[in-house]
């Protein structure tokens, strides 16, 4: 419960609208019970008198009660559906923007799936709570309370059959609340895996066409669909059985009623315009003790969203501004960037990737990171934009340390271009102009041209032409060109390059380079390498192995003097060649 209730920040904005909603509420309930007692006056009355010059006022005002209760009821569902869309949307959008704050670990660890269900499921089964079942709750705690004191006014003891029945109900309502919150969140977290397999196969189509493996996956995705289907049920006859004792009970109450108010009547004790009403209001009260039911399955569902959503919220974003963290300007960088003793082990990992990182990049400068595969030269270069931060030693950048800048200004400064080049669906100049929206026309062309991704003006709408969900529509190197043009775009002070040309021809390979060289001149950068043709960027070249520098200078000079950076050069062009 607790975390559904701390939603109630998010209600706030919108007080007004539910102080209306919650009036509309009210009248509802006082215009639907009116009618009873109204139409037992009537059978006692004029009814048994054959007076119908006192029955036709009456008439009268029943009917305008139902129509105002019909109209009030109208305007309320407008006022319940369109609040709970709202607080809906408002939850979405601060989710995901927690989740862009949150660090690339926190991706790592959670399967996309699973955040998409919460972003997605969970919320919409808060909003249905909202929107649904809280105003039900309500309606229903206000609708009971008010009949069981029409109930009692109008005949104790026949009331007392009534008010006896709320004890089994209580004891059904206990068991379900036991039952049905863990089934419930079971199939949640289930539809969590579902989503993920879904996912996965539709991102890796090639890679299982390729392999042939598409039954293979049909039938791991099956397994996944029918233990959802199989919780999914399990839940619904917690809640089935649930419901139908309630209305059971209901019934058997209202039989008793009938039977000893057909007594009372017969001794002359109650009137039949009496037991008329009582039998009216006793029927409306079925609907709330139904709709209790109904109520406690979407809160039930509602308070695992609740702690699923939460589970996200209350993560705390490991990489944030430390307390007086400074906002850089691009034009006050120098680009001096230093390691200093830096080391790195991953969250819930005790091998340390980097032990000890010594390394000094001088304003302006290019150095190649070499090392063998899986050596941490991707981690390496994930520190200066702070992907990641150290978790010993520290990088300084003009010698401040990066921890001390605001995260925000420090990745306009440092920016990055991975060997995935993910892009996203929108148009090539919006997905160029994506670090830097200010960009202008000779910009994103510079960017295109040192790039060599001319082919974008070749693209049937050029630079609108809208690229499909991580440019699939695009050939591996043309997704790399555009990523690396978007990098370019930034004009940062730091340029981190993640082995950017790796799925280009050598002769492409080689046009990029030229271009590149002039954009580098200026520029510090940092280049992961594999391909010895790549290294020709450098100024120096850096050996990474086990976790520290193991040597730096120029391409020649290591291949003369280090046995282990030549072992490293002709492990990787044998690779590039093979
Ligand atoms: N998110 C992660 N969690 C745990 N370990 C990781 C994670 N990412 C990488 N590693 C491990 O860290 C080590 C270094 O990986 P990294 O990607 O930095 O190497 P690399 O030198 O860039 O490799 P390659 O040349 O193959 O791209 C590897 O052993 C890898 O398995």
């Amino acid at each position: 419960m607790t975390n559904l209730w701390r939603i109630k920040k998010y209600l706030r904005p919108y007080r007004v609208r539910l102080g209306i909603l919650w009036t509309l509420v009210l009248l509802n309930i006082i215009s639907g019970l009116a009618i009873p007692p109204l139409v037992g006056r009537a059978i006692d009355g004029p009814i048994d008198d054959g007076d119908f010059s006192r029955l036709w006022p009456l008439v009268a005002v029943i009917g305008c009660l139902g129509a105002a209760d019909a109209l009030i009821n109208l305007v309320r569902r407008y006022f319940q559906t369109t609040t709970a869309m709202a607080i809906e949307a408002d939850l979405r959008a601060a989710l995901y923007e927690h989740l862009q704050k949150l660090h690339t670990g926190f991706h790592d660890r959670w399967q996309t799936g699973q955040l998409l269900s919460r972003v997605t499921t969970d919320l919409g089964m808060i909003r249905r709570f909202f929107a649904g079942g809280l105003v039900f709750a309500i309606t229903s705690i206000g609708m009971i309370t008010i009949i069981l004191a029409q109930l009692l006014w109008i005949e104790w003891r026949l009331a007392l059959i009534a008010i006896a029945s709320a004890i089994p109900l209580f004891l059904i309502g206990r068991a379900f609340f036991r039952d049905f919150l863990p089934a419930a969140r079971a199939e949640q977290d289930q539809s969590g895996e579902v989503s993920s397999a879904a996912e996965e196969s539709a991102l890796g189509i090639r890679a299982i066409k390729a392999l042939g493996r598409g039954p293979l996956m049909a039938s791991r995705f099956d397994v996944e669909a029918k233990e959802l289907r199989e919780r999914g049920i399990r839940k619904s006859v917690i809640a089935s059985r649930s419901w139908s004792a309630f209305g059971a009970i209901a019934s058997a109450a209202l039989g008793a009623v009938l039977v000893f108010g057909a007594i009372l009547v017969a001794n002359g004790q109650m009137t039949i315009g009496n037991l008329t009403a009582f039998i009216m209001l006793q029927l409306a009260l079925l609907w709330p003790i139904e709709a209790s039911g109904w109520v406690m399955a979407h809160g039930n569902e509602a308070m695992t969203a609740a702690d699923r959503v939460y589970e996200v919220f209350d993560t705390e974003p490991a990489i944030q501004d430390r307390p007086g963290a400074r906002a850089v300007e691009r034009s006050d960088v120098n680009g001096e960037l230093v390691f200093e003793n830096v080391r790195f082990a991953f969250d819930d990992d005790p091998r340390e990737i980097l032990a000890g990182v010594d390394l000094t990049v001088r304003p302006g400068e290019t150095v190649a990171i070499a090392g063998k595969t899986g050596s941490g030269k991707s981690t390496l270069v994930s520190l200066p934009s702070r992907l990641n931060d150290p978790t010993g030693g520290r990088i300084t950048l003009d010698g401040t340390d990066i921890r001390d800048l605001q995260l925000a200004s420090l990745r306009h400064v440092v920016t990055t271009a991975f060997e995935e080049a993910t892009l996203f669906s929108m148009s090539v100049r919006e997905n160029l102009a994506l670090g830097r929206p200010g960009a202008d026309e000779h910009d994103l062309e510079e960017a295109v041209r040192v790039a060599q991704a001319e082919f974008v003006y070749d693209l049937p709408y050029g630079l609108d032409t809208r690229i499909g969900e991580q440019g699939l529509s695009l050939s591996g190197g043309q997704r790399q060109r555009l990523a690396l043009a978007r990098a370019v775009v930034v004009k940062p002070a730091v340029l981190v390059l993640d082995d950017p040309l790796s799925a280009l021809d050598v002769h492409t390979e080689e046009l990029v380079e030229r271009a590149l060289a002039q954009v580098l001149q200026g520029t510090t950068a940092l280049i992961v390498v594999h391909r010895p043709s790549t290294v020709a960027l450098a100024d120096r070249v850096a050996l990474l192995h086990e976790g520290r520098i193991a040597a730096v200078g120029r391409h020649s000079e290591l291949m003369e003097s280090s046995p282990a950076y030549v072992d490293v050069l002709s492990a990787e062009s044998e690779e590039v060649a093979a």
